[in-house]
């Protein structure tokens, strides 16, 4: 059997709203794949019960069928579903991966962002790029109309999962539909920072390009204890935080030697509002790999 090892990823990082991701180096999901005269699906895992089996409802089925790469898939699930970390995208970013090189269909990785994305389409009703494109290639990803641009970067992070469920589809619902010109400008110039500090691997940049007054403040009406996880975090030195993806994940970036005492702060100010959760102490890291 094939083995597929595909990163959990942040996307937006606030001022990227569906354009900017990176891929972490931990969680991952684990992806065992063989040729097989029709799609099954095994699930395991964190949250794997909730998951649907069936090919039509599991990301990796509408990945299998793009492909015309019928095969017996395990999913073993690292990431949580519904944590935005880019669950339902790691294991579509694995099935693309694994299921190429199965059938040595030739695809580059490239090309395999938008096969990975039909995947999405199964959950959130649209083909985002977002997540997918740094599962598969590592590093930051900028992903538009014209295609997606790769940067390897390097910056500390802590992403805090709270035990609360916010499904991509509701929190897409709460997305404002209009911004202010003064919002645009603000968000053009903490995209660039944040673009900027990804190329130097400069957490400060970084942290003040996560900075967004359009979605975020939206979003975190969703997240019981968003404010005060956010507030601990920056206080703890972290340089920037913001919701991870649609939520209800927090991530912060900082630099290497805060890490541990951000982790600490922000599961104590979930505890404070009588919120479990768990914490990643993590990095930008690459992208799925093939074993
Ligand atoms: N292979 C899969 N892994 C995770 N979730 C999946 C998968 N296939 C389908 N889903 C469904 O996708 C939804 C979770 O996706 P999403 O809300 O995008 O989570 P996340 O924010 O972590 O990406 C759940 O309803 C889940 O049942
Ligand atoms: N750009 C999307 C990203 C959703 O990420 P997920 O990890 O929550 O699936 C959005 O913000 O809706």
């Amino acid at each position: 059997m094939l083995t597929v090892r595909a990163p959990a990823t942040s996307a937006n990082l606030g001022s990227g709203f569906d354009v900017f991701g990176v891929a972490l180096e931990r969680p991952a999901d684990v992806v065992r794949l063989e040729k097989a005269d029709r799609v099954t699906i095994e699930m395991t895992g964190a949250g794997s019960q909730y998951i649907p089996e069936d090919p039509d409802k599991n990301t990796v089925g509408a990945v299998a069928d793009a492909l015309n790469a019928p095969a017996r898939i395990q999913i073993d699930k690292g990431v949580r579903p519904a944590s935005g970390l880019g669950s339902s995208a790691a294991s579509a970013a694995a099935a693309a991966v694994g299921l190429n090189e199965l059938y040595d269909r030739g695809y580059s990785r490239e090309e395999l962002v938008p096969i990975a994305a039909k995947g999405e389409a199964v959950v959130s009703g649209d083909a985002h790029d977002d997540n997918v494109a740094p599962s598969i290639l590592g590093g930051f990803t900028i992903a538009t109309e014209k295609g997606v641009t790769q940067v390897d970067a390097d910056i500390p992070l802590v992403a805090c999962l709270p035990d609360i469920v916010v499904s991509t589809r509701d929190a897409r619902n709460v997305v404002p539909e209009t911004a202010r010109v003064d919002q645009m400008i603000e968000t053009v110039g903490n995209a660039a920072a944040l673009t900027t500090g990804m190329h130097r691997d400069d957490p400060e940049l970084v942290g003040q390009g996560m900075h967004d007054t359009v979605v975020t403040p939206a979003r975190a009406k969703l997240i019981d204890g968003y404010k005060q996880v956010r507030d601990a975090a920056l206080a703890a030195g972290a340089t920037g935080v913001t919701i991870s993806g649609a939520g209800p994940t927090v991530i912060a970036a900082c630099a290497e030697e805060d890490r541990r005492r951000i982790a600490s702060t922000m599961l104590d100010a979930f505890g404070e509002r009588g919120v479990d959760a768990r914490v990643y102490q993590t990095r930008i890291g690459g992208g799925a790999e093939v074993f």
